[in-house]
């Protein structure tokens, strides 16, 4: 591809009301939607997490535990509730004159012992080339060995970004990078990550929070793709390349 792909997470935590019981947060959606249609010259692709709608099903029905016949049933409904936020993030989108449309790792994806170990890239590098914006999600996976597995939004991030050697990376999530002592570490690598304090959410997760995100994090510096993290009032100052006062991950 001639353009390089930016690839955005919109964490679950900011297009959900990850804290309470309540559900899809349509306002910060729409928000978020004017920012992404002032950038029609990118060639995006959009990962969103689960937040309150996945989180807790896959928690309810012990997904990351494995899956067979028993709780087979968490499967169609952990999917739904993430599938049914992807359809808000993208009618938010379309709403904004984003050519958006959702693309469901369910059907594209495959995990072993909960990684991902494979993903159909090629169908969203044709959307991207078409001017159309794949909008991908943190979902329940089938896995060679454990059945099932929940993938967090971050794992496919890391994915997407080998795969389609994205040109930048940005995570925008309700904290305004990584902290130390309440501030933001503005880099982070290997070596330094092992001295400071990386917690999971404060809310349901199964995916490990902060700590999951920087181990995709990490594992995709290795790779010399570096990757920055914000708050999502600074989403903007991410697509047009400034400085938005979080953290880079990098080598
Ligand atoms: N050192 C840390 N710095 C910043 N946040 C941290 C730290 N340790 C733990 N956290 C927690 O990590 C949370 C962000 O991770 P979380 O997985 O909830 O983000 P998300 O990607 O927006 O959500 P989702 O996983 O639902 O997509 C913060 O709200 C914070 O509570
Ligand atoms: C819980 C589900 C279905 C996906 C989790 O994705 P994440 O919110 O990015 O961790």
């Amino acid at each position: 591809m001639d353009k390089k792909i930016t690839l955005l997470k919109l964490g679950g935590s900011v297009v959900t009301d990850k804290a309470g019981t309540g559900g899809v947060e349509h306002a910060r959606l729409a928000a978020l939607a004017e920012v992404i249609a002032a950038r029609p010259d990118l060639h995006l692709v959009l990962v969103h997490g689960a937040g309150s709608c996945g989180h807790p099903e896959a928690k309810q029905y012990h997904i990351q535990e494995g899956v067979d016949r028993e709780n087979k049933a968490g499967i169609a409904v952990t999917h739904e509730a993430v599938a049914g936020l992807n359809r808000a993030v993208v009618a938010a989108l379309r709403e904004h004159g984003v050519d958006a449309i959702g693309v469901h790792p369910l059907a594209a994806c495959r995990a072993e012992n909960g990684q991902l170990i494979s993903c159909e890239c090629i169908p969203i590098a044709q959307l991207v080339r078409l001017g159309i914006t794949p909008v991908l999600h943190g979902d329940v996976v089938m896995d060679t060995r454990r059945g099932a597995c929940i993938i967090s939004g971050d794992q496919i991030i890391r994915y997407l970004a080998l795969t389609l050697e994205a040109g930048r990376v940005g995570l925008a999530t309700d904290v305004p990078g990584v902290l130390d002592d309440g501030a933001v570490v503005p880099e982070i690598t290997r070596d330094s990550a092992g001295r400071l304090s990386i917690g999971c959410s404060g809310n349901t997760d199964v995916t490990g929070g902060m700590k999951g995100k920087i181990t995709e994090l990490l594992a995709l510096a290795d790779a010399g793709v570096e990757s920055h993290i914000f708050h999502i009032s600074r989403i903007e100052d991410f697509l047009n390349g400034k400085d938005h006062g979080g953290t880079i991950v990098r080598r």
